[in-house]
């Protein structure tokens, strides 16, 4: 069962959680599971506090017993454990099909360490194949659909959906993603784009579980 597969991969990362961190929470079903095992481990005693990547998340959190502080308080946070729509074995990801990446992004960017969460589904050879989604300002929204089909994306706007920030979502589907440094360079110099799902310098880590076994790849290519 693939949901098994997604709490075993959060059960380890959550195991990585130590007495006084402050814990990034991601967004999606995944992180869902691992927002579930840190409130076990807190209900157990363990002395943490959060931050979260979504509303969603932050309902949950606080429905578990964990502790969340306003992100805009805070500079660096110890560990961040989020999901991820691809995932490959150089710790390149694709995020966003929940529409949080954008917080996703800024809260794994404060982190001393993120690792990403998900089962076996998600770890491709290379990321590409799933929608690129980016985040764009309403007043944007012309403009910037415009020369995100400059660029082969074939945008389509996310039919009735706003971000947490009250922002639009374009997912895209690039035609090849041979460079994706340069392709997140260039999505990030487009006035109007706040965020995209290209997650590169981020991720340090990732356990993936398939049929029980859970893989832990680190960004220096090791696994265990
Ligand atoms: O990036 C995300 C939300 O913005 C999610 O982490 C990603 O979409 C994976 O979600 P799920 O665990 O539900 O498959």
């Amino acid at each position: 069962m693939i949901d098994d597969d997604k709490q075993a991969a959060a059960v380890a990362a959550v195991a990585e959680v130590r007495d006084g961190m402050l814990v990034g929470l991601g967004t999606g079903s995944t992180a869902a599971f691992a927002i579930r095992a840190l409130g076990e481990r807190v209900a157990a005693g363990l002395d943490v506090r959060a931050v979260v990547t979504s509303e969603a998340s932050g309902m949950l959190a606080r429905q578990v017993g964990i502790a969340v502080l306003d992100f805009a308080d805070i500079a660096q946070v110890d560990l961040t454990i989020d999901g991820a729509d691809e995932i490959d074995a150089r710790c390149f990801a694709v995020k966003g099909a929940g529409g949080a990446m954008l917080r996703e992004k800024i809260v794994a960017a404060s982190s001393a360490r993120m690792v990403v969460i998900a089962d076996g589904s998600k770890r491709v050879g290379r990321i590409g194949a799933a929608k690129l989604p980016v985040e764009l300002l309403p007043f944007a929204r012309a403009y910037v659909m415009r020369v995100l089909s400059d660029l082969g994306a074939a945008p389509v706007i996310r039919p009735n959906y706003r971000t947490d920030q009250d922002n639009l979502v374009a997912d895209c589907r690039f035609p090849a993603l041979e460079d994706p440094h340069a392709l997140a360079a260039v999505l990030a110099a487009i006035p109007g784009v706040l965020g995209h799902g290209l997650f590169l310098d981020e991720v340090d880590a990732a356990y993936i579980a398939s049929k029980g076994v859970v893989t832990r790849l680190e960004r220096s290519g090791a696994s265990a």
